[in-house]
């Protein structure tokens, strides 16, 4: 795993959209891996301004979204096809029918996991995958106990990661239960994966992380097994680790 330390979220943000429009340029067709959540907001504004200041394309990227929640449709503001399209490919020359999230309101969860794993197998494994990490070490929405061996399939979320989206919603009761999430295997199936982490509170996950140590019980600790893995990290995410150097 490259570890890249940064200052802060701002740092963190523009070092990881350089690396995406490396990739870009190296392949304009590439398949890009796209996360939600907070931490990629920063990089996301980033690449917008990517297209307007470095002429940077995305005409010919296809995209995949690791998760989605189930229950709700792509129109429903806490959906993650929502935050996509409002924070990135409504600001950027992407095609909407190359962006691909899984449906939480497909009839069939079983028939929607499915046809998102043979998806994301028929577009290519992404060239470049963004993931976030959860303050228990979910990446995506595999949260602990999740197998080295899943795929695309439906979770039941974890309280703590109920509680820590709560910010997001109105209502805690709104959260949804559920979630379709691409699997360990279908991440580590990308060529290459990019993490971000940033802030105090992510701190203890960050320990934990380099500690090495590949469980279960600590989703993203699957990482290791994986030979071009970047973190990019900012001094809070990174404080526990620093603390134990000295
Ligand atoms: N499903 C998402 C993850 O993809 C994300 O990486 C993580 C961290 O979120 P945040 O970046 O807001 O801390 O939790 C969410 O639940």
């Amino acid at each position: 795993m490259k570890l890249i330390r940064v200052e802060n979220y701002e740092e963190m943000s523009s070092k990881a959209a350089e690396l995406v429009e490396q990739q870009i340029l190296g392949n304009d067709h590439s398949v890009l891996g796209l996360a939600t959540g907070s931490t990629p907001l920063g990089l996301y504004e980033n690449l917008i301004q990517g297209v307007k200041e470095r002429g940077i394309s995305y005409r010919n990227i296809h995209t995949v979204n690791l998760d989605e929640y189930r229950g709700l449709a792509g129109t429903h503001p806490n959906s993650y096809r929502y935050f996509m399209n409002k924070k990135l490919f409504g600001h950027i020359d992407i095609d909407l029918e190359n962006t691909h999230i899984p449906d939480g309101k497909a009839k069939s969860v079983e028939a929607e996991c499915e046809r998102y794993e043979a998806l994301i197998h028929e577009i290519g494994p992404p060239d470049l995958q963004i993931l976030g990490m959860g303050m228990n070490g979910h990446i995506g929405f595999n949260e602990p106990g999740t197998k080295e061996e899943s795929v695309t399939h439906c979770v039941s979320l974890d309280p703590s990661t109920r509680n820590s989206n709560a910010r997001f919603f109105s209502d805690r009761d709104e959260v949804p239960t559920h979630a379709i999430t691409m699997g360990i295997e279908s991440i580590l199936k990308s060529k290459q994966i990019l993490v971000l982490v940033s802030g105090k509170n992510k701190a203890q996950a960050v320990k934990r992380l380099l500690a090495g140590r590949v469980s279960e019980e600590f989703p993203a600790s699957f990482l290791w097994k994986h030979n071009r893995v970047t973190l990019i990290v900012d001094k809070e995410a990174y404080s526990l680790v620093a603390a134990n150097e000295e």
